[in-house]
Formats: C-alpha cells, structure tokens, sequence
C-alpha cells in the first residue's frame, strides 16, 4: 500500500531540497525533477508543498503524469474529514 499524507504533511515539503506537490490524490515529490522541468523551475516551485492539481492539468495532459508519474509520486493523499 502507498504511504498516506495529510496537507498539512505535504505543506512541511516546500524547500529546495525537499519538495512534494499535490495532483489530484497522488502526492509527488519533485525535488530532483525541479530543475529538469521543461516549464522552468520557477513556476514548480511556486507550487512546493501545495496541491496543483489546478495548473498541472492547465498546462499539460494525461501523458505528462503517464511518464513521470510513476518515477516521481510517493504516495497519496489522505482523505480528510471535511468540515
Ligand atoms: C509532477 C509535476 C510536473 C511534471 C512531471 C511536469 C512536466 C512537464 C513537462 C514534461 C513539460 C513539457 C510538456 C511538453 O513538452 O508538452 C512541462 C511544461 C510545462 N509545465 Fe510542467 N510539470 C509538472 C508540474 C507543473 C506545475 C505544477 C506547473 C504550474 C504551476 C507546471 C507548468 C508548466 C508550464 C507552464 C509548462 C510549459 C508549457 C508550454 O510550454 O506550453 N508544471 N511540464
């Protein structure tokens, strides 16, 4: 079974050497992958320990997370009690 995170876990990964985005319930961890990103660092980092669900699927399709998925998600997100 994959390891569980909660948002707020994800949201402690926001650092250069230690970043972890959302997309959808996968969580991933693009610390290596940052400055490799054909889109430029910049805007990745931007997104570091939040979910980007929102700009990832903006910017690019099924076939990006195809690819890279599988080398870069770590676990999923937890599902969280909604208020
Ligand atoms: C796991 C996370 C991500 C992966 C594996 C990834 C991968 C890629 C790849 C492979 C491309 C080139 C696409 C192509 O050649 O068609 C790309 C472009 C791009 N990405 Fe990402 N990306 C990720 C997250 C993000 C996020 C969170 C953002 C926005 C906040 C972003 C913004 C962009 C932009 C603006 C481009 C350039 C699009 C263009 O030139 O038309 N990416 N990304």
């Amino acid at each position: 079974m994959s390891k569980q995170f909660t948002k707020a876990e994800v949201a402690q990964h926001k650092g250069d050497k230690d970043m972890y985005i959302i997309i959808d319930d996968g969580v991933y961890d693009v610390t290596g992958f940052v400055d490799d990103h054909p889109g430029g660092a910049k805007i990745l980092k931007r997104m570091a320990g939040k979910d980007a669900t929102k700009q990832f699927w903006k910017y690019h399709g099924k076939n990006v997370l195809e690819k890279y998925g599988p080398k870069l998600r770590i676990g999923t997100l937890k599902e969280e009690a909604k208020l």
